[in-house]
C-alpha cells in the first residue's frame, strides 16, 4: 500500500525463547507493513506458528517488538505520553477467536458494554444505554436482547456479534480481529464476515483479520500478506495474490482449499506433518524459511536470505523472481 499511512510496521521483530536452554527464535522476523489511512480489511494469513497472533498483538500494543518501530498516525505506539495511551485503546480494538473466552461466564454481558462505554468510551451515564443500544443495533442485535443475559445465554455467534459490538464502542479506527469466525459454523461465518465488511463500508473502520480461511479472506479483503515462519512472504492486492500467487508457500496453502483431489490434498497433509517436525529448523533456518519445503528451492535458497521483489504491486519474498 502506498499513500498517506495509518500503520507503520517498520523492520518489527519479535523474539521469544523455548526449551529447557531459553532458545532464542524470531516468531515475527524483521516485517514491514504499511497501511494506508482509507478504510481497508487486510488479512493476514498462513498456517499455525507462522506468527499471526504475535503480529497483531504487536500492531495492539500488548507484545513490545525487541526491533523496529510501530507507527499508528505517526507516533510510535511504544513511546505513548499520557492521555495518548487512552487515544490510542479507543482506536485500535480487538475480537478474538473464542467469544466465550472474552467474557467472564458469570457476568452479564452488558457490565462489559457499559464498563468500555463509561470508561473508555467516556460517555455520559444517562446517555450511556441509548449509545449501547445504537451500537448493538449496528451488529444486528439491541439492547433488550442482551441487556439481562449471560454470556452463556447467547449463541457463538451472537456473542461475537456483542465483541463486535464492544469494540465499536470506542469509535476505532482500527479494529484487529483474531480468527474471529473459525469457532463458528460455516454458515454464521459468512455473517459476520460480511458485517466486517458493512462496518468497512458505513463507518469507515478498517480490519486487519487473521485467519486461515482463504475463501473468508478472498471474500472481503482488500489487501493480503500471507505469513510464514515470521516473515511476510508475499502480500498485495487479494486478488492478484491468490487467483495469482508467485510465493510457492502462497501456491501450497491455496492448493490445500482449492483443490479437493484426494492425491493432493494427502501430500499437503503430509506436508503439514512434515512442517511441524521442523518448525524450529524453519524458523532459524540461514537462507530461506521454506526452502526444506519449497520444490524450486537452488542452492543459493539454503544459504541467502531472499530479497522482496515488487511485481506489478505484489511484494513477494523469493529468489525465483530475481532477474
Ligand atoms: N508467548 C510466547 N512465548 C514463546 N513462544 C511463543 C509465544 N507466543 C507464540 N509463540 C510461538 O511463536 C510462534 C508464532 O506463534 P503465533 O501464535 O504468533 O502464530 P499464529 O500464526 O498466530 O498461529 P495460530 O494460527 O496457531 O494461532 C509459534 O512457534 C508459537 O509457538
Amino acid at each position: 500500500m502506498s499513500a498517506q499511512a495509518l500503520l507503520q510496521l517498520k523492520n518489527v521483530t519479535k523474539i521469544f525463547r523455548y526449551g529447557f536452554f531459553g532458545f532464542k527464535f524470531k516468531a515475527v522476523d524483521n516485517v514491514s507493513l504499511t497501511l494506508e489511512d482509507k478504510p481497508f480489511i487486510f488479512t493476514l494469513a498462513g498456517e499455525s506458528g507462522s506468527g499471526k497472533t504475535t503480529l497483531a498483538r504487536i500492531i495492539l500494543g500488548i507484545y513490545k517488538p525487541e526491533y523496529g518501530e510501530v507507527l499508528y498516525k505517526g507516533k510510535n505506539i511504544f513511546k505513548l505520553k499520557g492521555g495518548e495511551v487512552n487515544w490510542f485503546r479507543k482506536e485500535i480494538q480487538a475480537v478474538f477467536q473464542d467469544p466465550y473466552a472474552t467474557f467472564n461466564l458469570l457476568r452479564k454481558v452488558y457490565g462489559y458494554l457499559y464498563d468500555t462505554a463509561k470508561n473508555v468510551a467516556g460517555i455520559k451515564k444517562d446517555e450511556i444505554d441509548a449509545y449501547i443500544d445504537e451500537t448493538l443495533q449496528r451488529v444486528g442485535l439491541n439492547i433488550e436482547k442482551v441487556k439481562d443475559k449471560y454470556p452463556h445465554e447467547f449463541s457463538g455467534g451472537e456473542l461475537q456479534r456483542v465483541s463486535i459490538a464492544r469494540a465499536l464502542l470506542t469509535n476505532p479506527r482500527i479494529i484487529v480481529a483474531d480468527e474471529p469466525v473459525s469457532m463458528l459454523d460455516a454458515s454464521l461465518r459468512i455473517s459476520i464476515v460480511n458485517l466486517f465488511k458493512e462496518l468497512k463500508e458505513s463507518l469507515g473502520i478498517s480490519f486487519i483479520y487473521i485467519t486461515h480461511d482463504l475463501s473468508t479472506a478472498y471474500y472481503i479483503s482488500d489487501w493480503i500478506a500471507i505469513m510464514f515462519r515470521g516473515w511476510i512472504v508475499e502480500t498485495g492486492p487479494v486478488e492478484k495474490v491468490l487467483n495469482d500467487p508467485l510465493h510457492p508457500y502462497t501456491k501450497t496453502l491455496i492448493m490445500s482449499v482449492a483443490v479437493p483431489d484426494i492425491k493432493w490434498r494427502s501430500k499437503w497433509l503430509e506436508a503439514i506433518k512434515l512442517a511441524s517436525s521442523i518448525e524450529e529448523k524453519e524458523f532459524i533456518a540461514r537462507g530461506c524459511k521454506y526452502a526444506g519445503r519449497c520444490p524450486y528451492a537452488t542452492e543459493r535458497c539454503l544459504n541467502e536470505e531472499p530479497p522482496e521483489i515488487n511485481i506489478n504491486d505484489v511484494y513477494v519474498k523469493c529468489w525465483l523472481y530475481q532477474k
